[in-house]
């Protein structure tokens, strides 16, 4: 029968020949994730149900990003918690306050092959999907039952294939195409399917680009964000794990897939507006708007190709005068990256502060928060009201390379025209 990549993957996962949408099954988890936020909770409701061991030890990654280092003393507890967690049950995979953004670190580190069932006490788990693995957030009491039994039910997700194609234009990027599509399709348009991006537009991306889209697959409600692998995916595993895997694909007539094309070719640099991510314009028509931080970074846009594309900009460039400007690599690596090819020397000349790898103002618990009426324009992923501090802040979303261009004038500033 004719399956999905999602259908595909789950019934291997639940050991069935086949499965179709809409059907309710018990997969096998191949790797767990939590991290210093949602890590307490899970251990709150592995105590309520009365255990002691995790299924699989080796199976659980366990980083610390969004208040690292600890700037409260229920943070520093929190960490303390979750450390001493990690040594009584043998916990390898466990990457303390130094190491990055959880959606960088795993794959990063070789934690993702394509075809795993992936789970996280976080809602941009999905950005694995950009190896092809089906990979999702859940809640913590779902993660204590999954540590329990090494399973977790699934209702399987129809899929929603954006086949998107042509050439982008020198200044627009994966955050573009995805913010567009986002402003296409709304905040619910793809609620509890899974999304997959395939085209020669996708093709033509590497990793750390296709996993902005597959990040961002939970703006539009999806479950997962799925990309077939190809060699692109086989060089970024390369020297990273030695873990077997598995390559799927979709079947053209599979009953469960809705395809819808999209051509970028004529694609400007998008920014989604105050307090919606599907709220999106073309940069170019809100440059009236004033802001007082930009923030490059997180889990959608702090990685290497966001640096060098901010670098480019802002290299012999001054940030304007009243505007603040966070540069949070999303990653110990990619930090180390940055520094090695001179990019943090060309941010702090411009009069840009770096911050260590964490997330940073993204979701205003840590560092860089704004006031009352100030405005942010932020490489992340969401612009909910109050999402980097105060309620009566406002926050745009758009790519790195908008971001810097702003950064210099101190309004939004779409890239010139190449
Ligand atoms: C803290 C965590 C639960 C949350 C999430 O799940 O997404 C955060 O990472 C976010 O981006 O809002
Ligand atoms: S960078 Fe932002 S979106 Fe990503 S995990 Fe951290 S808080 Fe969530």
């Amino acid at each position: 029968m004719s399956m999905t990549m999602s259908e595909k993957i789950l019934a291997k996962a639940s050991n069935q020949e086949k499965v179709e949408a809409g059907e309710i099954i018990m997969a096998d988890i191949d790797v767990a994730m939590i991290h210093d936020l949602t890590g307490p909770l899970t251990l709150q409701a592995l105590k309520d149900i009365n255990t002691d061991k995790v299924w699989d030890s080796e199976k659980i990654v366990i980083p610390f990003d969004h208040q690292v280092p600890a700037d409260t003393l229920v943070a520093a507890e929190n960490h303390q918690m979750l450390r001493e967690f990690v040594k009584e049950q043998g916990i390898d995979n466990f990457y303390d306050v130094y190491e990055g953004v959880c959606h960088q670190v795993l794959p990063e580190k070789g934690h993702v092959v394509p075809s795993d069932v992936i789970v996280g006490c976080d809602s941009h788990t999905c950005t694995y999907g950009a190896l092809g693995a089906f990979s999702t957030g859940i809640g913590s009491t779902d993660m204590s039952m999954v540590f329990a039994t090494g399973q977790l039910w699934f209702r399987v997700p129809e899929t929603i294939q954006f086949n998107i194609n042509g050439q982008l234009k020198e200044n627009v990027t994966s955050k573009d195409v995805i913010l567009n599509i986002i402003g296409q399709v709304g905040q619910d348009g793809v609620r509890y399917k899974a999304a997959e991006y395939t085209g020669d537009t996708i093709a033509n991306m590497d990793v750390d680009d296709r996993m902005v889209l597959s990040n961002m697959a939970i703006e539009m409600g999806a479950k997962t964000g799925l990309i077939e692998p190809d060699q692109k995916t086989e060089a970024y595993l390369k020297g990273r794990t030695n873990k077997p895997y598995t390559k799927v694909s979709t079947d053209a007539d599979a009953p469960s897939l809705e395809v819808i094309d999209i051509d970028v070719e004529d694609l400007e640099p998008q920014v989604a507006c105050p307090n919606y991510v599907d709220n999106v314009k073309p940069a170019s028509e809100v440059e009236d708007v004033e802001i007082d931080q930009i923030f490059i970074g997180s889990c959608t846009n702090g990685r290497i190709n966001d640096l060098r594309q901010a670098a480019s900009v802002l290299k012999g460039n001054t940030i304007k005068k009243g505007v603040r400007a966070l540069v949070i690599p999303a990653s110990r690596t990619i930090y180390q990256q940055a520094l090695d090819e001179g990019l943090i020397d060309i941010f702090v000349k411009a009069g840009a502060l770096v911050c260590n790898p964490c997330c940073g103002p993204c979701l205003g618990g840590h560092i860089g928060l704004i006031g009352d009426g100030e405005v942010s324009l932020s490489t992340s992923n969401r612009n909910f009201k109050g999402r980097q501090g105060s309620p009566e802040g406002s926050v745009y979303l758009s790519s790195a390379i908008v971001a810097a261009e702003s950064a210099i004038t101190g309004h939004i500033t779409a890239p010139e025209k190449k």
